[in-house]
């Protein structure tokens, strides 16, 4: 049995005019993030912690920013596309751990709905998934509002 652990973090501005998106579900807020894909933050530190644990690179490698096919992507389809690949070397999500980092909108109404979606994507079950959420006591840009952060924990295993 081989076992790994790998590290995620991201982080995108908070901007007028689109939707705010975190861990697979929509936020209602004034702001949404910026970003060429939906911009989940959340979702894609745990891709790049998945693929870390794996070896496997970051998500800049797998879905280039500069590919059209990723404009407005939903961050989901990407994560269940990142399962596969680990899938195919043979490696099993373990479990996650994610934490989003934001002054507002207070997430943890939404907690559960995120950690259901992304258990679902994982092919996991929604005792390996943990969220939560974390202000920065109004200090730094996220604690502005100018942004939100995310941090992710991923292990996997090979049988
Ligand atoms: N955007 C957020 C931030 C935090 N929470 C919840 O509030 C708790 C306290 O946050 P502190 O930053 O003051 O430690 C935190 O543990 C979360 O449960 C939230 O819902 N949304
Ligand atoms: C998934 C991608 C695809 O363009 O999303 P972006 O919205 O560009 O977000 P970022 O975290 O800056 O880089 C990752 C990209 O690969």
């Amino acid at each position: 049995m081989q076992f790994r652990v790998g590290t995620g973090f991201d982080v995108h501005a908070l901007v007028e005019n689109r939707s705010l998106i975190l861990a697979g579900v929509q936020i209602p807020y004034e702001k949404g993030l910026l970003g060429h894909s939906d911009a989940d933050v959340a979702l894609h530190a745990l891709m790049d912690a998945l693929l870390g644990a794996a070896g496997m690179g970051d998500i800049g490698k797998h879905f280039p920013d500069t590919d059209a096919r990723f404009e407005g992507a939903d961050s989901r389809c990407l994560l269940r596309f990142v399962v596969e690949l680990l899938q195919k070397e043979g490696w099993q999500v373990n479990n996650v751990d994610v934490t989003i980092i934001a002054q507002r909108p207070k997430l943890a109404p939404f907690i559960a709905t995120m950690r259901e979606r992304v258990a679902g994507d994982l092919g996991v079950g929604e005792d390996a998934v943990n969220i939560k959420a974390t202000t920065t006591e109004k200090l730094g840009f996220t604690g502005r509002g100018e942004g939100i952060a995310a941090e992710a924990v991923a292990s996997i295993i090979k049988a």
